[in-house]
Parts: C-alpha cells; sequence; structure tokens
C-alpha cells in the first residue's frame, strides 16, 4: 500500500492498449499524476473525446509506427487479448515491461506471446481507480525484477493504493474480492433502496438515502483504524433497530458473499482455461 508521492514521469514512455473504462480510468490517473502526454502511445478503436483532447496535447493516439515503449498496459478485454496483444510482440523479449490488467488471463500465456524472458506483471485493479481511489493487487514473472515491480507500483499507486501478492494463484480470489467488487456494492445500493421503497418511501429519497449512507459508511470505514465489526457494533443498540436488521443480514449474507466472491474467482478460473 502507500501514497502517490513517487515520480510518475520516471517510469518512461507508456503505451496503452485499449483505452476503455479501466485503460481510460489509470490514463486520467497517469496524467493528473504527472506522466507527460508525450510519453503516451494509446492503441484504442475507438477514441472518447477526453482522450482525442489528450491527443490534441502531444500523446500519440493510434500512431502509424509504434515506438518502443518502457511499459505496455495491456487493457483490452480477455477475449480480445488474443487478438490485440501479439500487436505488441516485437517488444517481447526483455525491452519493454508487459503490465496486464486483464482478468482470467495467465502469465504464462503472456509468456508464450512475448517470449520466456519478457518481463510480465499481471494486476488486477477496479473502476474507484477513476478517482484515485482504486486498489489493485499485482504479481510478476521471473523476468520481471524489483526495478519493473516498482514501476508497475508507481503506475498502479497513480489510480489509487497497491498491494503485490504472494503469487499468482492469490489472483483469482483478489479479482473476486476487489476486481468485481465495487459492482457488488453497487449493487447493496440498490437492493437498499428497493428495500426502502418497500418500506412506503418515494423512489427518489430511497435511492439518496441508500446511496448516501453507503458513500458515508465507506468514508467512514475508509479513515477510522476501528476495525469493520467495531464500526458495525458503534450502530447497533443493544434490542434496538440495527440489530433486529442485522438478525436477517447476517445470517444470510456471509454465505450468500462467499458465494459471490467464489463465482467470480471460479469465472477467472475459467478465462484462463479458454
Ligand atoms: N471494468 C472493470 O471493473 C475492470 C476491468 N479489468 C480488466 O480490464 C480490461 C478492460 O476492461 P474494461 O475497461 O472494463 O473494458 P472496455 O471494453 O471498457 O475497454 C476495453 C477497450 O479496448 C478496446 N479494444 C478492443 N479491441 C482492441 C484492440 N484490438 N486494440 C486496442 N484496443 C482494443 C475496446 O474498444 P471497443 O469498445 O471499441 O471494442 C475498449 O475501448 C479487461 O481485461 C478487464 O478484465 C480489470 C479490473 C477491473
Ligand atoms: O467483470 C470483469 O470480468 C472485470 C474484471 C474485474 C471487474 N471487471
Amino acid at each position: 500500500m502507500g501514497g502517490n508521492e513517487a515520480d510518475i514521469s520516471a517510469v518512461g514512455r507508456v503505451l496503452l492498449l485499449g483505452c476503455g473504462r479501466m485503460g481510460g480510468a489509470m490514463l486520467a490517473g497517469w496524467l493528473a499524476g504527472g506522466l507527460r502526454p508525450g510519453q503516451v502511445q494509446v492503441i484504442e478503436p475507438h477514441p472518447s473525446d477526453w482522450l482525442g483532447a489528450r491527443a490534441a496535447e502531444g500523446l500519440a493516439l493510434n500512431p502509424g509506427a509504434l515506438e518502443q515503449p518502457d511499459v505496455a498496459v495491456l487493457a483490452v478485454k480477455p477475449q480480445m487479448m488474443a487478438e490485440a496483444a501479439p500487436g505488441l510482440a516485437a517488444f517481447g523479449g526483455g525491452g519493454t515491461l508487459m503490465l496486464s490488467v486483464a482478468a482470467g488471463t495467465p502469465i504464462a500465456r503472456f509468456e508464450a506471446m512475448f517470449g520466456p524472458g519478457t518481463p510480465i506483471i499481471r494486476a488486477m485493479p477496479n473502476t474507484p481507480a477513476a478517482i484515485g481511489r482504486g486498489i489493485s493487487a499485482y504479481t510478476g514473472n521471473a523476468a520481471a525484477t524489483e526495478t519493473h515491480h516498482a514501476t508497475a507500483d508507481i503506475l498502479l499507486r497513480a489510480v489509487g493504493k497497491a498491494v503485490r501478492l504472494e503469487g499468482e494463484h492469490q489472483m483469482d480470489a483478489v479479482t473476486g474480492l476487489s476486481g468485481s467488487g465495487p459492482a457488488y456494492v453497487f449493487h447493496l445500493i440498490e437492493a437498499m433502496a428497493a428495500a426502502g421503497e418497500a418500506q412506503g418511501l418515494a423512489p427518489d429519497l430511497a435511492m439518496t438515502l441508500a446511496r448516501e449512507t453507503v458513500c458515508g459508511a465507506g468514508a467512514l470505514a475508509g479513515q477510522d483504524p476501528a476495525p469493520a465489526a467495531v464500526l458495525r457494533e458503534n450502530v447497533t443498540s443493544p434490542g434496538g433497530t440495527t440489530a433486529a436488521g442485522l438478525a436477517v443480514l447476517m445470517e444470510e449474507l456471509p454465505d450468500l458473499m462467499r458465494r459471490t466472491v467464489a463465482a467470480a474467482a471460479d469465472r477467472g478460473r475459467e478465462l484462463a482455461r479458454d
């Protein structure tokens, strides 16, 4: 974990393959953090207006000839990777760090594409990266040096926090927990709002109360070092309303969440076999 104190421009030339939701969020963070547009090449078939504006500032958007980057960030869908990534094969072999954020796609598949001596780091960020509040986990292959890991760490910490994993075996669990996790929280908002409506509240009011409750609780969990269980107990008066609600939720949620994260992790394992 850590802050954003490192000089991001020191990572050198960055090539981004795929500038959609995840790639775009990371690129925005890198540029905001001090990476110069002139350091960046982007390959993206349908560039947004925002990306076009960055090209006007010096970013190379879909250049005819690619320059060898220091880091190539692979941010296309796993299903597109076999088609898109081989376009970077000329940069395999050692001079370029390949940093993949794709769910499911194993490091071995990139080693087969780029050659065994290619430094490859596999990372799993999440979409709060768009506001600098992401959490990423990463791990590298044998060719990835400490310097390569430090480079990945700088790029990932530019959009939030980052943790280094013990090994790739943890990556599907990470994907199921924190990669997909924001969607679970957004669905929690939807479910809370629907439950408020079922108690007679107007839809707009129910959604405002649900959304702000999740935002406020998330911010409190982020700032107060107390364990989540203590934060929960602080809301729960003995014999009160929260205790009555939690008696229902705590009977169902742990197993439901265990199955949810397991299903997402299993899908990651399936993608690895596709
Ligand atoms: N979204 C998330 O929460 C997270 C996603 N990821 C990973 O990030 C990766 C991207 O996901 P996400 O950003 O959601 O997906 P998006 O579809 O939003 O972004 C992928 C981008 O790649 C573009 N693309 C398609 N083909 C090519 C190509 N041949 N060369 C270059 N770019 C291409 C797509 O263009 P077009 O749309 O025109 O096809 C699109 O803009 C995935 O591997 C995913 O597993 C990881 C963590 C979280
Ligand atoms: O749904 C997905 O496959 C990607 C990976 C993690 C979050 N979104």
